[in-house]
């Protein structure tokens, strides 16, 4: 299958293409600065050229905090590039696999969000991911939207590397304990793609493949929570663990609120999709691994 593959160096294009790559398929992967997906003229031509038979879209404007102050190009890259990728999907008669995030809740919630619970994001980059996913499904009925949260994997900026990094640097980190959610590792992800997309592709529009489900690790935990198990399997590799403070969102001011419940209900994912959680606790043995092993002579 020919799969046009939108990013190519992210975390989550990363572990797609060698998969992709593996299953038979045919990828072709664009990202800057070859290709521009906020550019109508660059997303056609793409299209034309590589003729897929599927898109997914691992490009993004991940940076939070800098979403604030950069809400144009935040909104650009999130909502107007998925809707120019729909655009042409649909007149390529093609369906779309698209990625979103636990941020367009507000968090207020006390239990999981479903698929069924209103969006209301809290910050910049959460209402432009919200405004993708909808112009996308407008767009192309057939797509898939996955709303992921806490992506982490060997590659790219996340937390695991974040926290690596400053436990070299630092005796003692401070970490939010009050903002739950659940890590998903893009590698997981990817997998989950790459048993999806034959599905999609062969699915009529109106199948219940389509629409938006949610997709992350398992089990529910904190920010803190993850970190104490970062550092705990860092010193099984013989990193040595800094103390990890657990602290509150008020003791940690950052230029973009986020929510204090990111949990996101799976059920749809098992269900509907056949695709049950993983237990990231098992990703992050690997992403470890993998990470450790470079550091290593
Ligand atoms: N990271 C996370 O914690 C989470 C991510 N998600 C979602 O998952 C998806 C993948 O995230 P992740 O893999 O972490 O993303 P990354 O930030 O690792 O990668 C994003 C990719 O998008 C590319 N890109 C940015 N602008 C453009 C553009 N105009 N045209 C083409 N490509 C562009 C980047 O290229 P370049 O580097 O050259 O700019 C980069 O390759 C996104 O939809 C994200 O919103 C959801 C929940 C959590
Ligand atoms: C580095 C650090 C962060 N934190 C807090 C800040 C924040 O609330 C939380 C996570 O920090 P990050 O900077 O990794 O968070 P952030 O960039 O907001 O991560 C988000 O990225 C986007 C793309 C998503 O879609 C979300 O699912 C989520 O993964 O931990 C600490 O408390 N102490 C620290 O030392
Ligand atoms: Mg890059």
């Amino acid at each position: 299958m020919r799969v046009l593959v939108i990013g190519r160096t992210g975390q989550i294009a990363t572990e797609l293409l060698p998969r992709l790559a593996a299953a038979g398929h045919a990828a072709e992967a664009l990202e800057p600065p070859g290709f521009d997906m906020t550019d109508p003229a660059q997303v056609a031509a793409a299209f034309d050229r590589f003729r897929p038979e599927t898109v997914v879209n691992c490009a993004a404007y991940t940076a939070v905090d800098k979403a604030e102050d950069d809400r144009a190009l935040a909104f650009a890259v999130n909502a107007t590039g998925p809707r120019l990728l729909g655009e042409a999907a649909a007149r390529a008669g093609v369906p779309v696999l698209h990625y979103s995030t636990d941020y367009v809740f507000d968090g207020t919630k006390d239990t999981p969000y479903t698929e069924a619970d209103p969006p209301d994001p809290v910050g910049a980059y959460g209402a432009s991911k919200l405004a993708g996913e909808l112009l996308l499904h407008n767009a192309q009925p057939r797509s898939v939207t996955l709303r992921t949260a806490w992506v982490c994997s060997p590659h790219g900026g996340n937390f695991v590397k974040t926290m690596l990094r400053f436990g070299k640097e630092r005796p003692e980190l401070r970490v939010v304990a009050d903002q739950h959610g659940a890590p998903t590792f893009a590698a997981d992800l990817a997998e989950a793609a790459v048993t999806l997309l034959p599905r999609l592709v062969a699915a009529p529009a109106g199948d219940p493949v389509f629409g938006i489900t949610h997709l992350t690790g398992t089990p529910w935990t904190t920010w803190h929570g993850f970190a104490e198990a970062i550092f705990a399997g860092a010193a099984r590799r013989g990193q040595a663990a800094p103390k990890v403070t657990a602290i509150t969102t008020a003791d940690y001011p950052t230029k973009a609120r986020r929510p204090a419940n990111s949990r996101l209900d799976c059920t749809r994912a098992a269900t509907v999709l056949g695709i049950p959680p993983k237990d990231w606790r098992e990703g992050l043995e690997r992403c470890l691994d993998a990470l450790m092993k470079e550091s290593t002579p």
